[in-house]
């Protein structure tokens, strides 16, 4: 998918107000991975987020293959996220109390048929080699199962776009590569990739490298 954001401002209407992103114009490519570097409360998450259609510009406009976010309706939004979207974050959000299995099959249950999608999630942890662990609760996984379990939870809906919240910033070095290069491999067969961190080391994997400063986006030239 084609992503466009058109001078895309997001201010949060707090006791102060904040300017989360100021007027930010970037063109996506599909299949590009796209790394967005930049401190703590710099606009990172929000940029994610008014992709992912969970945070409204307060101006400018959002466009995912032409079509404007910003004019969707909510029902329109909410197939967005469930088709469209999958989502992977630093602390994983999975569910104590349920099984990997069911964690992955969780957010799609509503909607499609538990045989078709329990056998896609099976595939799914075999190729992310997590046959063995299907059964297991989260608090039973190292850092790594637990985040590639959140990765076969997002893709069970086959997403076109893998927003990646700070995917390895709880993961040691072995685990951090390896989460790395599945999202290579993920790239590789199409599937656009956003992903936010502090991590200086990610510049290297990716197609284009970004720096958000207070709201700024700019992006990185060269190797300098
Ligand atoms: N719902 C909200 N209401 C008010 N202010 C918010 C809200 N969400 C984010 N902010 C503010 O907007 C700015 C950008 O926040 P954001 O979470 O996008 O930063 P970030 O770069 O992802 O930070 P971190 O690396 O610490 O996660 C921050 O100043 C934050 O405090």
């Amino acid at each position: 998918m084609h992503i466009s954001l058109k001078s895309v401002s997001v201010v949060f209407n707090s006791k102060i107000p904040v300017d989360a992103l100021k007027e930010i114009t970037i063109n996506i490519e599909k299949g590009q991975w796209i790394n967005i570097l930049g401190p703590s409360g710099s606009g990172k998450t929000t940029f994610l987020n008014v992709i992912g259609g969970m945070d409204k510009p307060t101006n400018g406009k959002v466009e995912i293959n032409g079509q404007d976010l910003t004019s969707f309706s909510d029902n329109q939004i909410q197939d967005y996220r469930r088709n469209k979207i999958g989502y992977i974050f630093q602390d994983y959000r999975l569910f104590e109390q349920y099984t990997v299995l069911e964690n992955v099959l969780m957010p799609q249950l509503p909607y499609k048929k538990y045989d078709e999608i329990k056998k896609e999630a099976l595939f799914l942890l075999d190729s992310l080699q997590m046959n063995d662990r299907i059964h297991s609760l989260p608090g039973e996984l190292s850092g790594g199962e637990k985040q590639r379990a959140a990765i076969a939870r997002a893709l069970l809906s086959q997403p076109e776009i893998l927003l990646c919240d700070e995917p390895t910033g709880n993961l040691d070095e072995d685990n951090r590569e390896k989460i790395l290069s599945l999202l290579k491999q993920l790239n590789d067969r199409g599937i656009t990739i956003l992903l936010v961190t502090h991590d200086l080391e990610i510049v290297k994997w990716g197609t284009r490298t970004f720096y958000l400063r207070s709201g700024n986006l700019k992006e990185k030239i060269g190797n300098g």
